[in-house]
């Protein structure tokens, strides 16, 4: 939608006589909006009976050139009707109206203009399609092959419309009107435009602590995102603010409606930076009718672990390393630590012993084709053959002629059995990874991988605390792969595997067989990493490359969206990190959109941000910010005691100046003193928060607190600081001790 704050149409309408044209407009408009409201709740009534209509209306659709998937999304969300009653109470009774949107169109440039306004035809764009008891639409799903132009006309190729216009409702209300002429010579004498374009009056509005959908304004660029084809890789790129995270929001809606039912039983995953950010979008979604999406940080994506602690800069840089494959399956294959280092059996007259050799030799010949926790069996026919090859020939008779009954013999021994148990129990992912905090046994899995500094480093993280981090998780599924999921006993096949045996404590527990098979299958269903038709991920620059193997295990058949910007890495080499997706995600063909428009930075808050980044990155790709405020960002400087009381002395005069929220960003050694002295501020629209947890966030106005550390404290370096750099909407105000970071 081309609505620039300069269109010659804006403020058409401000004559003597607008008042009461604006007024029989919106009348106008609330008049069908009631419409379609009082059509939802009686099909909310009567649910049965909107079922059948939503099948009549698929088969009414079958004529025309509508798709067979779309004509299954078509009817499955006609059945669905009866659930917008409650859908509408959902929605956010301030902003999100059922109804947003209406085109009118002509018949093209080939037929002559009309003369009134009711001779064009119109048709609105809502949340979801409702149509009338003769089956004639009353709103379209604006995710419709026929809402297209809503979201893609423009004066140079205006497909037809000739007056785009957005409602502004608050809940079932019409409180607004911003209309965009696309073709002024072909406008009938009595259409009404008024407005100053949607697009620049939702730019404006205030921000609070999460995001809104933008389906009522959402432009030409990001509509061909929205709906670009599925399959393979759909890469969004683009600067700050471009709005790459609301985009692959509304593409997830979007590819629910074209083939819901691949990609609602399949699955579709949204995986972005932290937990703050998933608070952020998830209330997306569900304005836009879709529940069903799951939503996870990259801390998240490990069963049972929901990691949110930070790894010190050098130690996320060797967790995130592809260097951590080799350290992790050597010490997948090692000893158990404390594992008993000889085994002794007395059998059939004789005493046999294993020393610590021959047990490293039958450990590495069953983990030779098999991961750990599944090659319990190997390991007990290892041992067995190595204690059979010691047993003296003159006693092999009677039950011990062969090895084979000589084996059943010496694995019921108790002495084997509790051997058994703590050389081979079943190993968690955490267990091993914990194992890394030993730098000794470390040295040894990180040999020609990691310097001794690194060693140490790693060493030391590991055993600083007994969190998991978000760098952490990556390792853990990595682990989980290489130590495998102990085999699910099969019907007629339970001696295969027996779970008593991972036991350590040597419990004797009996179970049935039906309990142990469903034991079987909740371990299963707890270990088995879950798979998605389609993965999107936001903020990718930032996955590190053990990142991208992790999310990739999500959807080996997936089809992927993929949405970033190199320049707010925060991964020390990007290259590296691109390099790891691309290696993961080379066999799929790739679509790639790069939308070009700052969004939510002011012009002036961008163009500084700009400066700062051009420095470090020449030909970083720089969108345009559209809306001018006038008001320049402005830099303090004070001696570095008093930068924490300084940053609070600019939130509370920023509260002041902007209506929404204020963001104090501050590096993460800063962050407790600048709490204590925003904590007197006692105000719930201030929050402070570290570079990495502002990432995909935004706020009417930020302070940034001491940049010279954001650059020299976060992984990221000035691409860090960047980020930071581009939070604010309408204001922003630096803090600092020295001036040397500015351009
Ligand atoms: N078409 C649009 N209409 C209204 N608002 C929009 C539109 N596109 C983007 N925005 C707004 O611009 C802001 C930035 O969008 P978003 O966070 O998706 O950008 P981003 O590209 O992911 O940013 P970053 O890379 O900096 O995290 C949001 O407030 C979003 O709602």
């Amino acid at each position: 939608m081309d609505q620039s704050p300069t269109s010659p149409h804006s403020g058409k309408v401000e004559q003597p006589e607008s008042v009461v044209v604006e007024q029989a407009e919106l009348e106008a408009e609330q008049q069908h909006v009631d419409r379609v409201y009082g059509r939802v709740a009686e099909a909310a009534r009567s649910a049965s009976r909107i079922a059948v209509e939503g099948h009549q209306r698929a088969q009414a659709q079958n004529v025309g050139r509508v798709r067979e998937e779309e004509q299954t999304g078509l009817y499955e969300r006609d059945v669905l009707v009866f659930a917008a009653a409650r859908r509408i109470a959902e929605l956010d009774a301030e902003h999100e109206g059922l109804v947003f949107g209406r085109l009118d169109s002509d018949h093209g440039e080939d037929k002559p203009a009309v003369e009134r306004a009711e001779d064009l035809e119109s048709l609105y764009v809502g949340r979801i399609g409702v149509r009338d008891a003769e089956y004639e639409p009353l709103v379209i799903d604006w995710r419709a092959p026929a809402a297209e132009p809503f979201y893609r006309a423009t004066a140079a190729d205006r497909l037809a419309v000739v007056r785009r216009r957005v409602l502004r409702n608050k809940g079932a209300r019409v409180v607004g009107i911003e209309d965009d002429l696309l073709a002024p010579e072909r406008a009938p004498e009595d259409l009404p435009v008024m407005g100053e374009g949607a697009l620049m009056a939702s730019l404006s509005r205030a921000r609070g602590h999460t995001m809104r959908d933008i389906v009522a304004t959402i432009q030409a660029e990001q509509d061909l995102a929205i709906r670009a084809p599925a399959r393979g890789v759909t890469i969004i790129g683009g600067g700050p603010g471009t709005g790459k995270t609301v985009v692959a929001l509304h593409r997830a809606a979007y590819l629910l409606y074209s083939d819901r039912r691949r990609f609602e039983r399949g699955g579709v995953l949204v995986v972005g930076p932290s937990a703050a950010f998933m608070a952020y979008i998830e209330r997306v979604l569900p304005s836009l009718g879709e529940n069903t999406v799951s939503l996870r940080a990259v801390g998240e994506l490990v069963d049972g672990v929901r990691a949110t602690a930070v790894d010190e800069a050098d130690a996320a840089a060797i967790k995130g390393s592809l260097r951590m494959r080799g350290v992790l399956s050597r010490a997948a294959r090692d000893r158990v630590p404390a594992a008993p280092t000889s085994l002794r059996v007395f059998v059939g007259g004789a005493t046999i012993e294993l020393d610590a050799n021959q047990l490293d030799n039958v450990r590495r010949n069953a983990l030779r084709r098999t991961p750990r926790n599944r090659a319990a069996s190997e390991a007990r026919k290892g041992l067995v053959a190595a204690l059979w090859s010691r047993f003296p020939d003159d006693l092999r008779n009677g039950v011990y002629a062969d090895r084979e009954s000589f084996g059943d013999i010496v694995v019921d021994l108790p002495a084997y059995r509790s051997f058994f148990a703590s050389w081979w129990p079943t190993l968690s992912p955490q267990t091993v990874l914990r194992w890394l905090g030993d730098p000794r046994r470390l040295t040894r899995w990180a040999r020609n991988e990691l310097g001794p500094a690194e060693v140490d480093a790693l060493a030391a993280a590991v055993r600083s605390t007994d969190q998991f981090t978000i760098a952490d998780v990556a390792l853990l599924d990595e682990l989980s792969h290489l130590l495998g999921r102990p085999p699910v006993a099969e019907p007629g096949k339970d001696e295969e595997f027996d779970w008593l045996e991972g036991l350590s404590d040597g419990v004797n527990e009996v179970l049935t067989t039906s309990e142990r098979r469903a034991r079987a299958a909740a371990a299963a269903d707890a270990d088995e990493p879950e798979e998605y038709a389609h993965v999107l991920v936001d903020e990718a620059q930032d996955l590190s490359p053990m990142q991208w193997r992790m999310v990739t295990r999500r959807g080996p058949q997936a089809s992927w969206t993929i949405v970033g910007d190199p320049a707010q890495s925060s991964w020390p080499d990007p290259d590296e990190a691109r390099q790891a997706m691309e290696s993961m995600l080379s066999h799929l063909q790739r679509h790639a959109f790069r939308l070009s428009t700052n969004y939510r930075n002011s012009a002036e808050i961008y163009a500084f941000a700009g400066e700062v980044i051009r420095r470090q990155i020449p030909d970083a790709d720089l969108p345009n910010a559209v809306r001018s405020t006038g008001v320049e960002p402005e830099h303090r400087v004070f001696d570095a005691a008093k930068v924490a009381e300084a940053a609070a002395d600019a939130a509370g005069e920023l509260l002041q100046l902007v209506e929404g929220t204020v963001g104090v960003i501050v590096p993460p050694g800063l962050r407790p003193a600048v709490d204590a002295t925003l904590a007197e501020l006692n105000n719930p629209r201030v929050v402070a928060l570290t570079p990495l947890e502002s990432k995909g966030l935004e706020y009417d106005a930020v302070v940034v607190v001491e940049p010279d550390r954001i650059v020299s404290d976060t992984l990221g370096g000035v691409r860090a600081l960047y980020v930071v750099l581009t939070r604010a909407t309408q204001r922003m105000i630096t803090v600092n001790s020295t001036t040397q970071w500015l351009p």
